[in-house]
């Protein structure tokens, strides 16, 4: 169990990084940490692995405390984190294996013994062929495996992953994240993901918190924090599509397909409209599974404010999350994300 309890982080020219963060996260979890550019990743990052120090509250790992240990004890602390970084930096003049058995031979572990433990990783991470290739002969794929055996290495309780696939294309990063989850089931141990990617989140993620200005705005399961329509941040985890322009004033119908028990996925959601002959055309969605279940958002056109008043009071019925927007929230909202996306860039 990772907990963060009113942390703190003022750097010395009085930018507040992280203002009361309280942050809980279950071991054997895989929790991810999203958040725009500046929202204080980084800094989080840091205090974590005890390179920065917070300026109040405190850091635990399995109720070891993480803040208050120096020297020795920091370093002990620090060897239950397991680093995977986005640029993996391996040495060029190592092969995989002499990568992976690098942190070993730092902390003096002997020659068998390093040997059996890298042979062992390399196989955790589907690399045993590689072992003595050099990271100009691998892919970034294979190079990011590496580095995830070498953050193993000293056997950590936790493996913290800062932006671990941004730099793949979309197919590897599906592996590497299937990787990451085998090795939390395979070794139980507890992971976070800090990541811009919200797909990121949505494939592997079990619980998520969403750090706006330094803060934690929302933290708990993913399908819980999806739920909430509050934040646009929690919006992005199911983001919708660009819809056709819309009549200035026209209104649409916001839905939230999850947590319904009656509607459990779209064919139920266009059965209860067809069930009620409601006049509305579905003018965008995006539905993704989750967990095993489906869950999306849609944007609905009703013919008219009466069918839009019917439908929502049918649609909340049902349990769904249902609202009215109209094509200027819509467009507002798609500026803003299509900004965001450019600033990821
Ligand atoms: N060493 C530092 N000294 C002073 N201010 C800092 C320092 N490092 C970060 N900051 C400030 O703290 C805030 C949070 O920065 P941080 O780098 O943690 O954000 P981030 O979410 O990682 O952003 P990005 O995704 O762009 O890397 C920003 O306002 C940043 O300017």
């Amino acid at each position: 169990m990772i907990e963060l309890k009113d942390v703190r982080k003022v750097y010395p020219g009085g930018v507040t990084a992280l203002d009361s963060v309280n942050l809980s996260i279950g071991a054997g979890s895989i929790h991810g940490i999203v958040g725009r550019s500046g929202a204080g990743k980084s800094t989080l990052i840091r205090c974590l692995t005890g390179l920065e120090k917070i300026t109040s509250g405190s850091i635990s790992i399995d109720g070891k405390s993480m803040d208050g240990a120096t020297g020795a004890e920091l370093m002990k602390a620090r060897r239950a984190i397991g680093m995977v970084f986005q640029h993996v930096n391996l040495l060029d003049s190592r092969t995989a294996a002499k990568n992976i058995a690098h942190p070993l031979e730092i902390a003096g572990v002997p020659r068998s013994q390093r040997r059996a433990r890298v042979k062992e990783l390399l196989e955790l991470v589907g690399l045993s062929d590689r072992a003595d290739n050099y990271p100009s002969q691998l892919s970034g794929g294979q190079k990011q495996r590496v580095g995830i055996a070498r953050a193993l290495a000293a056997e950590p309780r936790v493996l913290l992953c800062d932006e671990p696939t941004s730099a793949l294309d979309s197919a590897t990063t599906r592996q590497i994240l299937q990787l990451i989850r085998s090795l939390r089931d395979r070794l139980g141990i507890t992971v976070i993901i800090i990541t811009h990617e919200m797909s990121v989140v949505r494939e592997v993620c079990d619980s998520v918190s969403l750090l706006e200005n330094g803060r934690v705005s929302r933290s708990g399961d993913l399908l819980e924090v999806i739920s909430d329509t509050s934040s646009p941040l929690s919006k992005e985890l199911i983001s919708l599509p660009p819809t056709a322009a819309l009549e200035p004033g026209q209104q649409l119908i916001e839905v939230l397909l999850a947590e319904s028990d009656q509607v459990r996925h779209i064919g139920d959601l266009f059965a209860l409209l067809s069930e009620h002959a409601l006049d509305v055309r579905v003018e965008a969605g995006s539905i993704e599974t989750i967990q095993g279940k489906q869950v999306g958002r849609l944007h609905l056109r009703p013919a008219d404010p009466l069918s839009a008043q019917r439908a929502l009071d049918v649609l909340s019925t049902a349990g769904l999350h249902a609202e009215i927007t109209t094509a200027e929230e819509v467009a507002a909202e798609q500026a803003a994300a299509e900004a965001q996306e450019e600033e990821n860039r």
